[in-house]
């Protein structure tokens, strides 16, 4: 039987997070798990001392320390089950380190915006780096800090995990079930593939925003008087360009391969449409503009959670790592949603796989892949009655 997301029961599954960098994304994420399970203890740990204070001013953290104060060692040391890295990339080594010398054993994830140095930090400095399963919320805002952070960011959003062979078959399930209860939804990206997918969808974006503000303000003699004139379509494609400078200076390092390539690539194509408009070729700029606009409007709307026409999947497997990885990977990339996840072990060494599946995506895709990576599937409609039990 697949658990109920555990909202509103106190805890989620885990009972002792550390919470490392309590800023916009680590605030918001604790605020969630308080408000969805609040009996989770959740330690806040930032080298700021007035985010610290607020963390436990508003509820968010049950304790807070500094990086360096022995309460964080001692809240590793009692039975944290898991640790989650919010803090700027620069800062991840140092807390791998302190991770590693303190002996943690369990569930190790991160928010960073780029996945290859971390999982190139975590393979070299954790003892166990199969229990690092790299994660990144696709949800934000251009504020900065605890100030920014709400309990509701990641509502209708989706999470990104990179499970790989080596995760415990456990570790994605868990992870899984804590993000889907704070009403995100996880999508499961090889890690390998992640800097280059998001470069598309969220760096290059954001350069494309700050260079129309760099050309808005570059036009304005009176800046205010131009920028009084932006409308909403302007607002709309800069919001994101207030963010941070810092925080995505380095992001654009940390990804310089993907993030080159894509505004070198973003360069064609403003070419395509200042060639069309300076040939006077109106049928080649209509088009170029009605291809846009058809993707545009085509992008999903908001995620309604869907508590009719799920689907069961059920598969059987050697209980090996890898297995998880392998399955989710094939869903996400068929576009199916998974709702709730679960191993239910059958002997020793072997389970079966469970997954029940929104009515999104391909499922004939994800079936035909399944099978032709040698596994062995069953699907099934779930009835209304059961559908109690998941939603
Ligand atoms: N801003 C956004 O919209 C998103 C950011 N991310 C990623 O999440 C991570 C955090 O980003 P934000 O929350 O936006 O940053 P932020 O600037 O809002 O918060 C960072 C927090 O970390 C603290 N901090 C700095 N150095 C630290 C250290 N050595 N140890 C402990 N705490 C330290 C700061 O005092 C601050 O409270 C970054 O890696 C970012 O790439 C991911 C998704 C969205
Ligand atoms: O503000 C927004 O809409 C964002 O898209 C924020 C964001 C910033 C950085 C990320 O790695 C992911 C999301």
């Amino acid at each position: 039987m697949h658990a109920a997301h555990r909202e509103g029961s106190g805890e989620a599954g885990f009972r002792r997070i550390a919470v490392v960098g309590f800023g916009l994304i680590g605030a918001s994420f604790s605020a969630a798990v308080r408000e969805a399970h609040p009996d989770t203890e959740v330690l806040a740990v930032d080298v700021d001392a007035r985010t610290r204070a607020e963390a436990l001013e508003r509820g968010w953290a049950s304790e807070a320390a500094h990086p360096d104060d022995a309460a964080f060692r001692e809240f590793v040391e009692a039975g944290c089950d898991l640790a989650v890295l919010a803090a700027p990339a620069d800062a991840l080594e140092g807390h791998f380190e302190r991770l590693a010398s303190w002996g943690y054993r369990g569930i190790v994830t991160d928010t960073v915006s780029t996945k290859k140095r971390v999982c190139e930090l975590a393979a070299r400095i954790l003892p166990h780096p199969e229990n690092f399963v790299p994660g990144h919320p696709m949800a934000g805002s251009e504020r900065s800090g605890i100030d920014g952070a709400r309990p509701d960011l990641f509502k209708g959003a989706h999470w990104i995990l990179c499970p790989d062979a080596g995760t415990p078959a456990e570790h994605f399930p868990r992870m899984h079930e804590l993000i889907t209860s704070l009403g995100a939804r996880v999508v499961v990206l090889p890690r390998e593939e992640h800097d280059e997918a998001v470069a598309v969808v969220s760096h290059v974006p954001h350069f494309v925003a700050s260079s129309l503000v760099q050309l808005a303000s570059r036009h304005a003699d009176d800046q205010q008087a131009l920028m009084r004139l932006a409308a909403g379509g302007f607002k709309d494609t800069t919001r994101i360009a207030a963010g941070s400078p810092e925080l995505w200076c380095g992001i654009a390092f940390d990804n310089k391969d993907a993030l080159s390539a894509g505004l070198e690539e973003m360069r064609g194509i403003i070419a395509s449409f200042s060639d069309a408009l300076a040939s006077g070729d109106r049928a080649r700029l209509t088009a170029l503009l009605a291809e846009a606009a058809e993707a545009r409007r085509a992008l999903p709307a908001a995620w309604v959670p869907s508590t009719e026409r799920l689907l069961e999947v059920r598969i059987p497997m050697e209980d090996r790592p890898g297995v998880v990885a392998e399955v989710t990977t094939h869903a996400s990339s068929a576009g199916c949603n998974i709702q709730s996840i679960e191993i239910d072990h059958v002997t020793e060494d072997s389970a079966v796989l469970s997954l029940v599946l929104t009515d999104e995506g391909d499922v004939g895709q994800l079936s035909s892949r399944l099978i032709d990576a040698g596994f062995s599937v069953s699907f099934s409609p779930l009835t209304p009655k059961e559908h109690a039990h998941v939603a």
